[in-house]
């Protein structure tokens, strides 16, 4: 793009709570026509096996937006000078039929993809990262995978059912789009159905950083090793706040104690800011569940970090000779 991006309403001159919400103030996309990156809300959470509400996650999200600022110190990057970022707006899916909400949302992230944007989706449930990565690998090949995640979501069906939250990655590695070399799960904890599924899991290709691994190792160490492993690959970024402990992610719809902190999981994704992030989402936030706006806050940074990553990136390739 040769002109310089357009950024967000200026909160020392229109007070932040003012006028409707976009992700951190940005323009519209219809507003700019073209984005680098793309943030995308999925109202869907028909996938969920207990509470639901994740369906107002990306405008819970986009409210809490309202107080990020420009400039990113932690990764010293103002992500919406380096790259046009734009809020595209809610894709509107089927909340009665699954597999058509799955074939929307993949045509929706194709449409965008094709036009040349990153995607930072805010969703909804987990089960909308199929159809994204599915759309992701068209594009680029099978991806390597970071999942942060209380849970697996490698899980087979529920009660039948092979598109839900909690098998979304089974899927993916079957339809063949994960790239097995670079599979990762970080913030892993609680009751499983059995020793079983972490068996499943492994042959599957996935490494897994549990929670208590994220403490006892620390934000660096962990990121330096996630680092390695994906090395140059493209990257999807699946973030179910699940993975924050409850104190820190109240509004979800599947808690689970002992999960990481905020500053944890900030911590890793600056680390990561060297990858080649493709597309990333941050699922699974339910408003009804959520007080003070501390999960939503807590997504809304956890967007803006991702968002900083593919902003650096794209800036990069732009300079590149
Ligand atoms: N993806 C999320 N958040 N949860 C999966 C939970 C699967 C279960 O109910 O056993
Ligand atoms: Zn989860
Ligand atoms: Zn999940």
């Amino acid at each position: 793009m040769s002109t310089q991006p357009r950024g967000p309403v200026d909160s020392s001159r229109i007070p932040r709570y003012a006028g409707p919400a976009t992700f951190a103030r940005l323009p519209r996309l219809d507003e700019v026509g073209s984005a680098d990156v793309a943030v995308v809300g999925v109202p869907f959470d028909s996938g969920v096996s207990y509470r639901p509400g994740a369906r107002f996650g990306g405008n819970a999200i986009r409210e809490a937006s309202r107080l990020l600022r420009p400039y990113n110190p932690a990764q010293d990057a103002s992500p919406f000078a380096l790259a046009q970022v734009a809020d595209a707006g809610d894709i509107a899916v089927n909340p009665f039929n699954i597999n058509e909400a799955v074939e929307t949302v993949e045509a929706a992230a194709d449409e965008l993809l094709g036009a040349g944007s990153r995607l930072m989706t805010l969703g909804g449930d987990h089960t909308i990262a199929l159809p994204l990565l599915r759309s992701v690998a068209k594009k680029h090949g099978p991806v390597a995978l970071l999942h942060f995640d209380a849970h697996l979501d490698t899980w087979d069906t529920y009660f039948g059912a092979e598109y839900t939250h909690g098998t979304p990655f089974r899927r993916a590695v079957e339809e063949g789009i994960l790239d097995t070399e670079a599979l990762s799960h970080v913030g892993t904890r609680g009751p499983l159905y059995g020793k079983q599924d972490l068996t499943d899991d492994a042959k599957m290709g996935f490494g897994i950083v549990t929670s208590a691994d994220v403490y006892r190792r620390g934000a660096d160490e962990v990121a330096d090793q996630l680092r390695q492993r994906i090395g140059d690959r493209p990257l999807y970024i699946s973030i179910d706040i699940d993975v924050l402990d409850p104190a820190h992610a109240p509004g979800t719809g599947t808690p689970e104690a002992g999960g990481m902190t905020s500053r944890e999981l900030l911590e890793i994704l600056r680390g990561l800011s060297s990858c080649n992030l493709v597309s990333a989402d941050v699922v699974e936030v339910a408003p009804a569940y959520d007080h003070a706006e501390i999960t939503s806050v807590a997504a809304s940074h956890t967007a803006y970090e991702l968002t900083t990553i593919m902003s650096r990136q794209i800036a990069a390739a732009k300079t590149a000779p």
